[in-house]
Order: structure tokens, then sequence, then C-alpha cells
């Protein structure tokens, strides 16, 4: 079964924009997909058709093997959770706890049960000891913490991170990097935009390519990254590994620490 199927999708904004021109791929369950592409490429246009924010100008989207037209923004909740880059667009509530706690509220869960996933939720993105504080008093890179946890206490089998790394410190990456394989191993379908190349190459096992509203490159990171063409189009620069054994000329292209040092040993 796909968790979110695009078909030919066009979409102009009222100004006339054409933010998508024609984009078709299909997400398996179960995948960890990154999107990348330069600011404007269409990447948060595309995924904001998941929950419903948008519908198709042309074409169809499908999450979990039914069209999102006619559907309800409500009822696509339930499939989707999606974090906003702008963490401030998302949180409203006059605590932390009440913000993460809204999400499974309205998906009909219990006040107990609620509590409980939103303080776990708290807990695994860092921030349970801030649960009476208001939103307003974290600082930015916590408020996106915030709405990471909102969307975990939903427990959706759909998860859309858009740009999750931006603005947080390295023990912040490494928490995201954390959310993203427990996700995955609990067969949870993510879908994350992001800039940071090397998150996408450590921690997804497929990557698309956007540049102005279209798809340049869909594969494998080792695959996609190796596409110097759709890379220079796009604007986008492979991982720092990558290009540092493509400039000491070695055959391999490694993604991670781990396998550089294995191609380093075996010269
Ligand atoms: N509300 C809007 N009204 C009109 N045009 C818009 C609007 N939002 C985005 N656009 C335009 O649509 C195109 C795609 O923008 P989009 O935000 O989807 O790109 P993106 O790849 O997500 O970029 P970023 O990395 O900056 O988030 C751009 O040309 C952008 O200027």
């Amino acid at each position: 079964m796909s968790a979110v199927r695009f078909e030919n999708v066009r979409f102009s904004y009222p100004s006339g924009v054409e933010a998508l021109r024609g984009v078709s791929f299909e997400v398996p369950t179960g995948q960890r997909l990154a999107i990348v592409g330069q600011n404007g490429a269409g990447k948060t246009t595309l995924v904001r058709h998941l929950n419903g924010i948008f519908q198709p100008t042309s074409g169809s989207v499908y999450v979990a093997d039914a069209a999102t037209t006619g559907r309800a923004i409500a009822e696509l909740a339930a499939s989707v959770g999606y974090v906003f880059q702008n963490p401030d667009e998302q949180i409203f509530a006059s605590t932390v706890i009440a913000d993460v706690e809204f999400g499974p509220r309205n998906l009909g869960c219990s006040a107990d049960e609620a509590r409980s996933r939103a303080m776990a939720s708290l807990a695994t993105v860092g921030l349970a000891a801030e649960a009476d504080t208001h939103p307003l008093h974290l600082s930015l890179s916590e408020r996106k913490r915030v709405a990471l946890a909102g969307v975990l206490a939903m427990q959706t089998p759909i998860v859309v991170l858009d740009e999750p790394t931006t603005g947080q410190d390295a023990g912040g990456v490494a928490m995201v990097a954390g959310v993203v394989e427990a996700l995955a191993s609990a067969g949870r379908t993510v879908i994350a935009i992001t800039h940071d190349m090397d998150f996408a190459a450590e921690h997804f096992d497929r990557v698309v390519v956007m540049a102005k509203g279209e798809v340049l490159a869909d594969g494998p990171p080792v695959v996609v990254f190796g596409d110097a063409e759709a890379l220079a189009r796009a604007a986008v620069e492979p991982p720092q590994l990558f290009r540092l054994a493509a400039h000491l000329g070695w055959p391999d292209r490694p993604l991670t620490v781990e396998g550089f040092v294995d191609a380093f040993e075996r010269r």
C-alpha cells in the first residue's frame, strides 16, 4: 500500500505563480523520504497538499490510497501529522502541555491518554521540564521541538517534517534524527523537507530533488547525490563526505562517517 501518491500535480497560487508543474511520485508505507531543493522549488507547496491545506489546481493527491479531494482537513489530520517550518504557525496554547495535548484530544483521545502521550512526546524532544511554560518564553528552536512533540503525540501513520533541523544545535539535530529512526522502526512513513544534505544522506532511504516546481531526481541517496547534472540544475550540493571522497579521487561515495572510515580503511 502506498502512504502517499502524487499524480501529475499542478498548483498555482492566486497571484499566478505556478509553484508545481506536474509532480508525480509515490511514497510506500514505512519509507523515509527527504525532499531537497533550493528556496522556492515548491517543496512546502507540495507537502501542504497532504493535509488538505491545498488542493491541486490539476492532478490528484492520494493519502492512504484515497484522494484528498473532498476529504475534510480534520479527517486527514488523523493520517498525516504535519510539523510546520515555522512553529509559530502551529503553536497557539498558553502552556506547552496544553498545546501538545490538543492534537490527541482533537483525535478523540481521553484526557488521561492525551496527557500521557503529550508527556511522552515532550520527553522525546527533551522538553518534559517545560510542560507548564508559556511557549513564548521558549527559544525558537525549543518552540520547533514543541511543534514536533504535538505531532508525535497524534501518532499518525504519516509524519511530514518541514525543515526540522533548521535552527537546531548538534544535540537537536541528533534528537530529530532519533525521532526519524524511531518512527521508521515503528513502520510509520516520514517525509522531510530539508536543506541539510548530511541529514538527508544519513537518515533517509530516498531523496527527491525539486527545482522550479518539478522533480529532477528521485532515488536512494547514493544514486541521487551522484547525479551531478540534476544537482547542478537544482543548485544542490552533495553531502560533505561525498564531496570529499570525490575530491580525493576515491571510487567510493560514502554518505556517513562510518562509510567514510570503511572506505579509508579499504584503501
Ligand atoms: N502564499 C504564496 N503566494 C504566492 N506565491 C507563493 C506563496 N507561497 C509560495 N509561493 C511561491 O511558490 C513557489 C514555491 O514556493 P515554496 O514555498 O513551495 O518553495 P520551497 O521549495 O518550499 O522553498 P523554501 O525552501 O524557501 O521553503 C515560489 O516561487 C514561491 O515564491
